[in-house]
C-alpha cells in the first residue's frame, strides 16, 4: 500500500450543527493526516461545477442548493490507501444503509444531506482538491 490523498467536505447540515468538531475527529481517528483544510461557501454555481457528473441526475437542483446552503468545510487529507479506506470510514450514500461505526451513520439526516463528502477515485481526489486548494496549500 502506498500513501496516498483524498478529498473530502463536511457539508452544511453537519457544520451547522457543530459537528464538524466530533466527525474530524473520526478523521484524524482512523489514520488520516489533514493536508489542507478551510472553511468555504459554495455558490450555487460553484455546487453546480463540483457536482457536475450527476447534472443529469433529478436530484442535481436540490444537491447544488443543498450544497451551497450553508459553510462547508473541505479537506485533504493522506494515508495509505486513502481513497477506499475513507469511503469505508463514511459509509454508505444513505444513512439508512450506513454501517455502525461510520461517519454517515452517526451525523447523516437523509441521502441528500449525508453530512460528508468522499472522493471515489485517486483521479477525482486530486481534481476536487485542486478545485478547493493552490498548489501551496497543498503541503
Ligand atoms: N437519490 C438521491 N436523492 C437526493 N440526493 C442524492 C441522491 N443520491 C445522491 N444524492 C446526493 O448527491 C451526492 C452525490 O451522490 P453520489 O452518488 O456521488 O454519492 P456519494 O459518492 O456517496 O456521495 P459524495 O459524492 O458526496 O461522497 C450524495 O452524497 C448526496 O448528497
Amino acid at each position: 500500500m502506498t500513501t496516498n490523498r483524498t478529498f473530502t467536505m463536511i457539508k452544511p447540515d453537519a457544520v451547522a450543527e457543530g459537528n464538524s468538531g466530533a466527525i474530524i475527529q473520526m478523521i484524524e481517528e482512523a489514520g488520516f493526516r489533514i493536508v489542507a483544510v478551510k472553511k468555504a461557501l459554495l455558490t450555487k454555481e460553484r455546487a453546480g461545477q463540483f457536482y457536475a457528473v450527476h447534472s443529469e441526475r433529478p436530484f442535481y437542483n436540490d444537491l447544488c442548493a443543498y450544497m451551497s446552503s450553508g459553510a462547508i468545510i473541505p479537506m485533504i487529507l493522506e494515508k495509505d490507501n486513502a481513497v477506499a479506506d475513507f469511503r469505508k470510514l463514511i459509509g454508505a450514500t444513505n444513512p439508512a444503509q450506513a454501517e455502525e461505526g461510520t461517519i454517515r451513520k452517526r451525523f447523516a439526516k437523509s441521502i441528500e444531506a449525508n453530512a460528508i463528502h468522499g472522493s471515489d477515485s485517486d483521479d477525482n481526489a486530486k481534481i476536487e482538491g485542486d478545485f478547493f486548494f493552490a498548489g501551496i496549500e497543498q503541503f
